[in-house]
């Protein structure tokens, strides 16, 4: 908030339109159709309002001429009005609850498409500090944008016609003095709600942020439950989400202490409207404009008069009633900005990006992505290449040259920090090196690489989706030939058992995978998963820590039967004899590379260093 209240302003009304051509992509899309209609509902409903408006005045003309058929005649019209009214009304508040929905849809899923493509939710969630909670922002604050944009759409589409409608009729009847003072009431309106609004935008955008915050613990500990319960932690996470939700109660009441003056202006401004209206008519009335009429006419035209003048004054202050509505919809615009252009410019940084086209090479591209042809018997070639991790100075790896090639598996070792799964982040495009190239010349899936990172990775939905659909719908075979494979390679992985627990390959559960899984089953999982996608190089980051030595032999033998080259990292010894080279990582930039006595495949070491 460091950008001046003015410039602040527009600002955030640039980053309103930009969401509005989210919303309304063309002229005949969904959205601007519904609008249009609503429009048209609107407009009906506001000259059947003025028709019901101008009924007490036909009442008292009907009175007191002690016209009986008029007085009958009369109350049948009001009953039709009455129905049309109401049905329209209800038509309007329809079509508001479906554009809610259809731009609740179109805008979630246009935050989606940015957060999901190439590794955008990574950097946001993991390397950027500078946007918090994006879940929030794309699930609740979205969904907030669009309910309050439907519920002043119906009356902000439709004041610049009753406006002018109104204006017209009440300077007919008062002169300019009506329409003069009442546009004057609303200047004078609007600049005292200016003013009451300034703070309480960024009090709600505090509020947002600190909500968020307060449901990230809960979910933290929702997560990390069992973990919690081994140390006994209650007391103590109790202490600090009681201080979360004491941050976040402390910027609530600010915000309605800020808003009481708010309210304040506005019940004033509704009131003091109501008054102003008989003075407008006061005036004609005590000038002796109406002096001819009789009783029952003049009785007839101030009931219209007033009628008209509430109504515009109606119209401007439900614009005025408008600022709290308003001042969160100033609030969730600037949050929702702020991530689209944070993913905006993530997306344009990754090294994947191309600005001549304007377009990302496909970073979840598993088949033929060859953007780095080299020989077909290599993954990946380490041009001097240097690394750091994101917030620290110090190089972890310095000019490390190296080639990985089919058949020669390679381990990597060194002490805790030293750099090992970043050297996998700067492999997989998660990290930028700092010097250096990384070549990756096989493409990323079955037919290349596959990485196991350190944490098993599972989704959501059946065992067959645990095994086959993690990466991409495409590999989901069906057919008992593929049926028979997986449960093959789940017997070979050491985990047959769980077709028993779920019931079979297909049956939905209903339980969380990181829930009910030991680590060692989870790690198991992800080797059935990796026998099935059998890609030619697997990546293993500690992919073994949770199990025996003797399960981890068996589990290697088979990558190796499946004809895959390991890239292992660990720091067991036992892994040493199912790798032929060794990389070891030595700190502070240093490097040594060796050749394993008890490797079975051959070293050529031009193969290895360049
Ligand atoms: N997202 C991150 N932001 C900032 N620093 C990070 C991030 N991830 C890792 N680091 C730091 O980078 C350094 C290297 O981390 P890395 O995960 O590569 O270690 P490692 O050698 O794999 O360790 P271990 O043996 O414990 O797995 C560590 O000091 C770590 O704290």
């Amino acid at each position: 908030f460091a950008i001046p209240g003015d410039l602040f302003i527009i600002y955030n009304l640039l980053r309103f339109c930009s969401i509005q051509r989210v919303l309304f992509p063309s002229w005949t899309s969904q959205s601007a159709l519904m609008f249009a209609t609503l429009l048209g509902v609107t407009l009906t409903e506001q000259l059947i309002i003025y028709q019901v408006g101008v009924l007490p005045s036909h009442f008292y003309k009907v009175l007191a001429d002690k016209d009986y058929s008029g007085f009958r005649s009369l109350v049948g019209t009001a009953m039709v009005l009455i129905v049309l009214n109401s049905t329209l009304k209800s038509l309007d508040q329809y079509i508001c609850n479906q554009m809610y929905v259809s731009w609740r849809k179109t805008l979630t899923e246009s935050l989606h498409s940015a957060y999901f493509q190439g590794r955008v939710y990574y950097t946001l969630n993991v390397l950027r500090e500078d946007v918090d909670n994006p879940d929030q922002r794309i699930s609740q604050d979205a969904e907030r944008l669009c309910k309050q944009m439907s519920t002043m759409a119906s009356r902000l589409i439709v004041s610049p016609f009753t406006l002018t409608y109104y204006t017209y009729h009440c300077f007919h009847s008062t002169g300019w003095f009506g329409p003069v003072s009442i546009f004057g009431y609303f200047v004078i309106g609007t600049i005292a709600n200016k003013i009451l609004m300034g703070p309480i935008v960024s009090t709600l955008f505090e509020q947002e942020k600190l909500e968020g915050d307060f449901r990230f613990k809960h979910m933290q500990i929702r997560v990390n439950a069992e973990s919690a319960a081994f140390y006994r932690a209650g007391k103590v996470e109790h202490m600090r989400t009681n201080r979360r939700l004491q941050t976040l109660l402390e910027t609530q009441r600010s915000l309605i202490n800020k808003e009481l003056w708010l309210y304040i202006g506005v019940n004033t401004f509704d009131y003091l409207g109501g008054f102003l209206s008989y003075i407008i008519i006061a005036i004609p009335i005590f000038a002796g404009i109406y002096d001819g009429l009789s009783p029952g006419e003049l009785s007839a035209l101030i009931s219209k008069n007033a009628f008209v003048c509430i109504y515009l004054i109606n119209g401007f202050t439900q614009l005025i009633d408008l600022s709290t509505t308003l001042s969160d919809v100033a609030g969730y615009t600037h949050r929702i900005g702020e991530l689209r252009e944070v993913m905006d410019d993530i997306l344009h940084k990754q090294c994947d990006y191309d600005p001549a086209s304007g377009e990302s090479y496909d970073f979840d591209r598993f088949v033929d992505f060859n953007v780095h042809a080299g020989p077909l018997d290599t993954a990946f070639i380490l041009d001097h290449l240097s690394y750091k991790s994101p917030y620290s100075d110090e190089l972890l790896v310095e000019d490390l040259s190296l080639k990985i090639t089919q058949g020669t598996h390679l381990l990597v070792v060194g002490n805790t920090g030293t750099g090992k799964t970043s050297l996998l982040r700067v492999l997989n495009r998660l990290w930028e090196a700092e010097s250096g190239f990384v070549h990756m010349t096989t493409c990323f899936g079955p037919r290349g690489t596959l990485f196991l990172p350190q944490k098993p990775y599972l989704t959501d939905g059946t065992l067959r989706e645990q095994v086959c659909h993690v990466l991409n719908g495409s590999f989901l075979l069906s057919g008992s030939v593929d049926d028979d494979r997986i449960i093959q390679f789940l017997e070979l992985a050491g985990v047959s058992s769980l077709l028993k627990r779920t019931g079979g390959l297909d049956e939905k559960v209903d339980w969380n995978w990181y829930d009910v899984l030991s680590p060692g089953e989870m790690q198991r999982l992800c080797f059935a998963r990796l026998f099935y996608l059998q890609p030619k190089y697997a990546v293993l980051d500690e992919a073994t820590s949770a199990l025996t030595e003797e399960a981890e032999a068996q589990l290697y033998r088979t990558c190796k039967h499946l004809g895959m080259t390991l890239i292992s990292l660990g720091h067991r010894s036992s892994l040493e004899k199912y790798h032929d080279v060794q990389l070891k990582l030595c700190g502070e930039g240093r490097w040594e590379l060796t050749k394993l006595k008890g490797g079975s495949g051959s070293l050529n070491h031009r193969d290895i260093t360049m």
